[in-house]
């Protein structure tokens, strides 16, 4: 068989939710070390019961309550999930920041330096839509129950957006969330200080009720212990001579699923955003739904989805997973189906 047919055939039973040729069997759990053009590569994937034993016995202590706040709008997330996906994470992640402090003490022992702290770095990427809040703000809460790690900030990238009257003014309003809608150079000049072990940074404020940066608003980071820094192109390659965000990650995360599956969420979540956040006067949407029958809504959502978000993700945001150190891959229901981890 040809390297091409043999991956083609390997992409449509990861699709059908086998396992691939070539993965085999470790007691119940099917593991693939997946191939490229009938090159190993430096992943190793994970069907859903494999992973969720992974969690070994990091315990459950979130609530049903707890879990509520940290959902996203129309976002599914379950306990199950939490305890599945999440926990192995938590302690795989955990065992990350132990690992990474011991190799900064063996650098600063080598160049004589004093001891100084150095928060762990983590990337979440994947889709406008695709999950990655509730996934970060998960992370922050499970991570901070680590007894050594409990200062956890979260930062999202919307932050560094220019402000709706810079799009404008470049001609670029519907190139939301493309690169070069963000102030990339302030986002690496943030993570950078963080890195440097800045004790505290300022960053603009972003919201999506008013979809625009708030003027004058602030959000403070004190030095924390682990940072995760979550947004669509978390995960772009720097420019020729330039660093990206991305080269200051410890780990990374990218939430993926089927572009299908993601269209249908954006548009459900836009419906339901309709029904509640909208309704209030100072949403930028408010007109969406006070003067717009349902059609006529649905269309303008399928629409945004169409012409920005997916070209977005076809031409920006999926080209950078194979840079993350763990894919989440998503089901229709949200349900993680698979996990694939770098090992190298
Ligand atoms: N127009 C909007 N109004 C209010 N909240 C929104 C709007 N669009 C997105 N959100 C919220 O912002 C958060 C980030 O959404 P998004 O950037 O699409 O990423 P993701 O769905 O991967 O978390 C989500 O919790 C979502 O519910
Ligand atoms: C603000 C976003 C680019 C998401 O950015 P992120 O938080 O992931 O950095 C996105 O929610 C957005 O507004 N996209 C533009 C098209 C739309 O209105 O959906």
């Amino acid at each position: 068989m040809s390297a091409g047919r043999a991956v083609r055939r390997e992409a449509a039973a990861r699709w059908a939710g086998g396992p691939a040729p070539g993965a085999h069997r470790l007691g119940w759990a099917i593991v693939s070390h997946a191939t490229k053009n009938g090159f190993s590569t430096p992943y190793v994937e994970l069907d859903r019961p494999a992973w969720a034993a992974l969690r070994a016995a990091t315990p459950l202590s979130l609530t049903e309550q707890e879990l509520d706040v940290l959902r996203g709008t129309a976002d599914p997330t379950s306990l199950d999930e939490v305890r599945d996906i999440y926990l192995p994470l938590s302690r795989l992640l955990n065992l990350y920041v132990n690992a990474t402090r011991q190799r900064h003490a063996a650098v600063r022992s080598f160049l004589g330096d004093a001891d100084r702290p150095m928060p762990f770095l983590i990337g979440v990427a994947g889709s406008v839509a695709v999950g990655k809040s509730t996934a970060a703000r998960l992370l922050r809460t499970l991570l901070a129950q680590w007894p050594d790690h409990p200062n956890v900030e979260l930062v999202s990238t919307d932050n560094f957006l220019y402000p709706n009257a810079v799009l404008q003014e470049r001609g670029i309003m519907n190139r939301k969330g493309f690169p070069e809608s963000y102030d990339r150079r302030a986002l690496v000049r943030f993570v950078s200080a963080m890195k440097a072990g800045a004790a505290q940074t300022e960053l603009p404020v972003y919201s999506h009720l008013a979809y625009d940066i708030v003027p004058g608003a602030v959000q403070t980071v004190h030095r924390p212990d682990i940072l995760i820094v979550e947004g669509i192109n978390v995960l772009q390659p720097p420019s020729p001579g330039h660093l990206a965000v991305a080269d200051f990650f410890d780990f990374s995360i990218y939430v993926d699923a089927k572009v299908e599956h993601i269209r249908s969420w954006y548009l459900d979540r836009f419906l339901e955003l309709r029904r509640t956040r909208f309704e209030d006067p100072r949403s930028y949407f408010h007109a969406i739904a006070t003067s717009v029958q349902d059609a006529e809504a649905r269309e303008f959502a399928m629409n945004t989805w169409r012409t920005i978000n997916e070209v977005n993700l076809v031409e920006n945001i999926a080209p950078t997973r194979g840079r993350a150190t763990l894919v989440l891959y998503k089901g229709a229901d949200h349900r993680v189906q698979r996990v694939r981890l770098r090992k190298t």
